[in-house]
């Protein structure tokens, strides 16, 4: 038996060495190792071991073996099996795969011409293995076709490996019109991704004059710079067709979907950001840190697109940032503390670290107490600005918290807000009046007579915002939050704001259905879940109470399309229900995020 696998095999490799050389000997190699792997199903090692011995010294198959390697039996070297993750079809990768199907379809492409051979990758000898050389290379001329979800472009390049083929590819700040030059380096079954390296012809909505930070092209964190605010709208109202188009099709086949109505954009394009957390890392193994590491944001890919200098944030993982337009003024002094503390102190850390930079807006009163914690100048004088809001007649004053317990205190629409500065609070506060306005117009029940009760209830309430701002006028209010923390801040800011008739639970969302015992006819229900939505048992028993009115907000307007569907078709009062509109709301500028906001009518 022994014999006869060593015969085998080195009839294997003779067979590899004539057709190798019939059919590629005047080329590189790479295409042969793959071709050889496919249709003869050699373990690549072997017969990549076989190819360079080949190609250095022409030598036959049996030579290229060594005399023990012919007499010993040969353990076969297992082959590494591409093992895809599971992951949310509402995730950025599961709607990228939405996304790429319908360039498929655009194109009459079916799945298996831009499949990629993960496992050759994978198996191939090393990181610049010539497998990986074929695939991670150069692209010159790629129109840029689609813009996604998450801000990217979409393009279709060849195989470079199996002639016929084409390849899906992902470039980041690529608009649709682009000509680019790019180079690709990671692969995945479906689509590979690159970084963009030059843009040749520039499409018609891209205007780099209107670029504002000097990292852009680099930083994970904007990718719209480049575009006008109407554009940046008009995408995002897209993002949000696309959405209900992907998971909610029932509704769209149906007609159940009114029109996506235009994207309300944020007063401040810029400096709006009350949050931002940069970071750092520590290498491991490193005892102390001889050099100050990267203080910033995630880079996005491995661009090379801009200068790759320490001025443009260097070309690590992450990108040294000493100043980020989008956040606010005082974030952006406290990021400028926390660096040049951080220059005096790296050496003391043995991990990497977030840290964190939370505006924090205090109205000033008579009776007001003078601001005792947040970030400090190099003298050690706490960093603060005094503002005006006239629309109030108020003064303000901003300070900038680092400390996750720390309490902060936010002020919207005459309303003060505290939460712990660790704990969800919405972060872009210009948007913010705007958005409580919508939701309590939308939360009117119609017909509606005056005097007439009127209840509402706030699902994922956090420290109370939607609830408080809609609590005049309302009758009661019943908030419900999982964290015990931002319940009892809701409590203590409805207390504050002398608002009296709000109660909060803590718990799961559901939990609410235990205990309300407001007529559904005379209630509203306000929805504000995390990015990954709500389950259906909630959404089933929200259809069972059956409520008047529904106003659903989400940051993933993918997962909010789900449960829309979800509700109408699956639950056994869903068909009592239709979306009177769906628009977007744009809490976070140069950003492709999107805020959707649903409201659903009882009729
Ligand atoms: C997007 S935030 C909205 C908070 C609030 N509406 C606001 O605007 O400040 C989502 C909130 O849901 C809470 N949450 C997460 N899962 C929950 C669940 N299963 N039930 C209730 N609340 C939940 C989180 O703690 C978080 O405060």
């Amino acid at each position: 038996m022994e014999h006869l696998d060593l015969i085998g095999t080195a009839m294997g490799l003779r067979v590899y060495n004539q057709v190798y050389y019939m059919l590629f000997g005047f080329i590189k190699r790479v295409p042969a190792v793959w071709f050889c792997e496919r249709f003869f199903r050699f373990d690549l090692r072997i017969a990549k071991f076989s190819t360079m011995m080949a190609v250095e010294d022409g030598g036959s198959a049996k030579r290229s073996l060594s005399p023990s390697l012919l007499h010993k039996k040969t353990k076969k070297p297992k082959l590494k099996k591409y093992k895809a993750k599971k992951v949310d079809p509402t995730s950025p990768s599961g709607v990228l795969q939405f996304e790429i199907n319908d360039l498929l379809a655009e194109h009459t492409l079916t799945e298996d011409q831009v499949k990629n051979d993960v496992s050759a990758i994978l198996n191939d000898s090393s990181r610049e293995g010539p497998v990986v050389q074929a695939y991670h290379r150069e692209v010159q001329n790629v129109e840029v076709l689609k813009i996604t979800s998450s801000g990217d472009g979409l393009g279709i390049i060849d195989n470079p490996v199996e002639e016929g083929k084409k390849q899906i590819v992902v470039i980041p700040f690529g608009l649709p019109g682009d000509i680019v030059r790019i180079k690709v380096f990671k692969t995945h079954p479906s689509y590979v991704e690159s970084d963009l390296l030059e843009v040749t012809t520039k499409s018609e909505m891209r205007n780099d004059e209107l670029i504002k930070c000097k990292y852009f092209g680099k930083c994970s964190g904007c990718q719209f710079q480049f575009l006008n605010y109407d554009n940046q709208l008009e995408l995002k109202k897209k993002t949000i067709i696309r959405a209900f188009k992907h998971f909610a099709p029932r509704l769209v086949e149906e007609g159940l979907l009114p029109d996506v109505g235009d994207t309300i954009g944020s007063p401040l394009q810029y400096g709006y950001r009350t949050k931002l957390t940069p970071h750092f890392d520590v290498p491991r193994k490193v005892k102390s840190l001889e050099i100050k590491p990267p203080l910033g944001f995630g880079q996005k890919g491995r661009p090379r697109w801009r200068k790759d200098t320490i001025e443009q944030g260097g070309h690590a993982s992450i990108l040294d940032i000493e100043d980020c337009p989008i956040g606010t003024s005082i974030v952006n002094i406290g990021m400028q503390n926390e660096r040049a503390r951080f220059a005096e102190e790296f050496s003391k850390y043995k991990k990497g670290a977030t840290i964190l930079l939370r505006e924090n807006t205090t109205v000033v009163t008579s009776s007001s107490e003078q601001q005792k914690e947040g970030s400090r100048d190099s003298t050690g004088k706490l960093s603060e600005l005094k503002v005006r809001d006239d629309a109030n007649d108020k003064t303000l004053i901003k300070t900038c918290v680092t400390n996750t317990r720390q309490v902060v205190t936010e002020y919207i629409d005459g309303y003060t807000f505290e939460f712990s500065a660790g704990e969800f609070f919405q972060n872009n506060n210009s948007i913010l009046p705007l958005v409580t306005k919508y939701v309590r117009e939308n939360l009117q029940i119609p017909n509606s007579q005056p005097g007439q009760e009127h209840n509402l209830v706030d699902a994922y309430c956090g420290s109370g915002l939607f609830s408080i701002c809609s609590s005049k006028g309302v009758t009661r209010v019943i908030g419900v939050e999982i964290s015990a923390d931002s319940v009892s801040f809701a409590q203590r800011n409805a207390t504050a704001n002398g608002v009296e008739n709000c109660k909060f639970i803590v718990g799961k969302a559901e939990k609410l259905f235990e205990s309300i015992d407001t007529p559904n006819d005379r209630t509203s229900v306000v929805l504000d879940p995390p990015r990954k939505g709500c389950d259906e048992l909630f959404l089933t028993q929200l259809a069972e109470y059956c409520p008047a009115k529904i106003v659903y907000i989400s940051c993933n307007v993918h997962s909010q399309a789900r449960d829309v569907e979800y509700f109408l078709k699956n639950t056994n009062n869903g068909n009592r229900y239709k979306i009177e509109s769906i628009r977007g709301f744009d809490f976070f500028p140069q950003t492709h995020h999107v805020e959707g906001v649903c409201v659903l009518t009882r009729i």
